[in-house]
């Protein structure tokens, strides 16, 4: 009887464990069919986890004891058979953790007076508490909190770039949480991409090259970096403004760019170019800038003016750009206040908000500064030995710690030049314009 038990109970773990490999793509079988007895020790210890972590509360109860001398958790009761009032320290509830690929997660019930932000802040401790590499806390609705454990760095090591099929939409990582990471310009059209030399900034920028370049698109750059950074991408690129000069021009065309589709969409009774017949629909432009701070930085007093239109043409693009088709990924090493006004106004333009590893505590800030504290402290903690690692602002609301792909500047020139045939000429696409063409 005992043996057929064991039999069984083997069985069962051997099904279960089968089960959470297919149901959750476990990377081994042999993994999955340990998390019974994760999951087992999980629950088990939360009384004393969630003690040692301050999430539990005292609560009152009456308890009928028949023990003399009996020492209750919360203090010395002596009573003899008789009811008694006392205060016990209440866990809250937990359901039963559930596998994921790179860990578990689990649903609590919130005490009383708590919200998920008292459960952000004793993350690190339950990590450290349970032994895992992280844990991630968010908040699927009132009272209830899940924690997300993952048991290694995922980000150690993620897969090559797969082919990002749907229009504006690309797969440019992965995020903690094993979910591919992505850019979706219709979703949030505007991007900031900040993080110090070295940190992977650019790597995400030949991503997104990458993945853009087979679409029906037109890419446009700006690189005051004398054009060393985008020039190789010259092919697959409609316009590129390596100057300043070149900049304002291109800028200029921008902005008579989306007053011309302002006016097509009035016409059309349309609120914006995807409301548009395919037909009449005009091309949507991905603007692409390599380091902000170059369009900001005055080196002498006779560039104020041309600076001033820079900034006010961009942030007008920010402002409008989404209806008509014009979407930005902003690239900078340095995003601070000191660059202007025009810069914290453009900030505020875009929801998409990336930050590698940084050197200031300013540009995180900047970054990632109206978002959850804790997003902040993970960006600061991003290790110089792991490049491409960043906090990712995502669609869902949330944050994310992502990895990019890696890949490589061959792999975007190469991507550019096959895809060359794709990018529709500048002159094209503003040859309707009241205003003389300068790209
Ligand atoms: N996702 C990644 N995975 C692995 N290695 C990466 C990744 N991203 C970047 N790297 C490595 O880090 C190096 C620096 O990356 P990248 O050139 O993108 O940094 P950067 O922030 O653009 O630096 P700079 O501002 O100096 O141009 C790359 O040469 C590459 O070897």
């Amino acid at each position: 009887m005992r043996d057929a038990l064991q039999v069984l109970a083997v069985l069962a773990a051997v099904a279960a464990g089968l089960w959470a490999w297919r149901r959750y793509h476990y990377p081994s079988f042999w993994l999955a069919l340990g998390f019974p007895i994760v999951a087992l020790s999980v629950r088990t210890s939360w009384r004393r986890v969630a003690l040692g972590c301050g999430l539990t509360k005292k609560r009152q109860r009456f308890w009928f004891t028949t023990v003399p001398g009996l020492v209750a958790s919360t203090g010395i009761v002596r009573v003899k058979r008789k009811w008694q009032r006392i205060a016990v320290d209440t866990k809250p509830f937990m359901w039963l953790p559930l596998p994921t690929r790179h860990g578990w997660r689990v649903t609590l019930h919130t005490l009383e007076g708590q919200t998920p932000g008292d459960y952000t802040v004793a993350a690190e401790r339950l990590a450290h508490s349970w032994g895992v590499h992280a844990i991630r806390v968010s908040s699927p609705g009132p009272g209830r909190v899940v924690l997300m454990a993952t048991m290694r760095d995922p980000l150690v090591k993620v897969d090559e770039l797969p082919a990002s099929p749907e229009l504006l939409k690309v797969t440019v990582g992965r995020l903690e949480t094993g979910k591919p990471w992505l850019i979706d310009f219709r979703t949030v059209p505007h991007w900031i991409n900040a993080g110090a030399t070295q940190s992977g900034k650019s790597n995400l920028a030949n991503a997104l090259i990458v993945g853009l370049a087979p679409q029906p698109v037109a890419l446009v750059g700006f690189d005051l970096k004398g054009g060393v950074e985008f020039t190789p991408y010259a092919p697959r690129l409609s316009a590129l403004a390596t100057c300043r000069a070149e900049s304002v021009g291109l800028l200029d065309d921008l902005v008579a760019l989306m007053i011309d589709r302002m006016g097509l969409c009035r016409q059309a009774g349309a609120r914006n170019i995807w409301q548009l017949p395919p037909g009449v629909r005009p091309v949507p432009v991905v603007v692409l800038v390599d380091e902000l701070a170059e369009l900001y930085l005055m080196a002498d007093k006779s560039e104020k003016d041309e600076i001033a239109k820079t900034s006010t043409a961009l942030l007008r693009v920010a402002q409008l750009g989404r209806a008509f088709g014009i979407y930005l990924f902003c690239c900078g090493q340095r995003i601070g206040s000191d660059l202007g006004p025009g810069v914290t106004a453009l900030r505020a333009q875009c929801s998409g908000r990336i930050c590698h590893r940084v050197n200031d505590p300013e540009t995180a800030t900047m970054t990632l500064g109206d978002l959850d504290p804790a997003a902040l402290a993970s960006a600061r903690a991003i290790a110089a030995e792991t490049p491409g690692v960043a906090i990712v602002a995502s669609q869902d609301g949330q944050w994310y710690r992502a990895r990019s792909f890696y890949v490589t500047e061959q792999a975007a020139e190469h991507a550019a030049r096959t895809h060359a045939h794709l990018a529709p000429p500048w002159d094209e696409i503003t040859a309707h314009l009241p205003q003389p063409i300068n790209a």
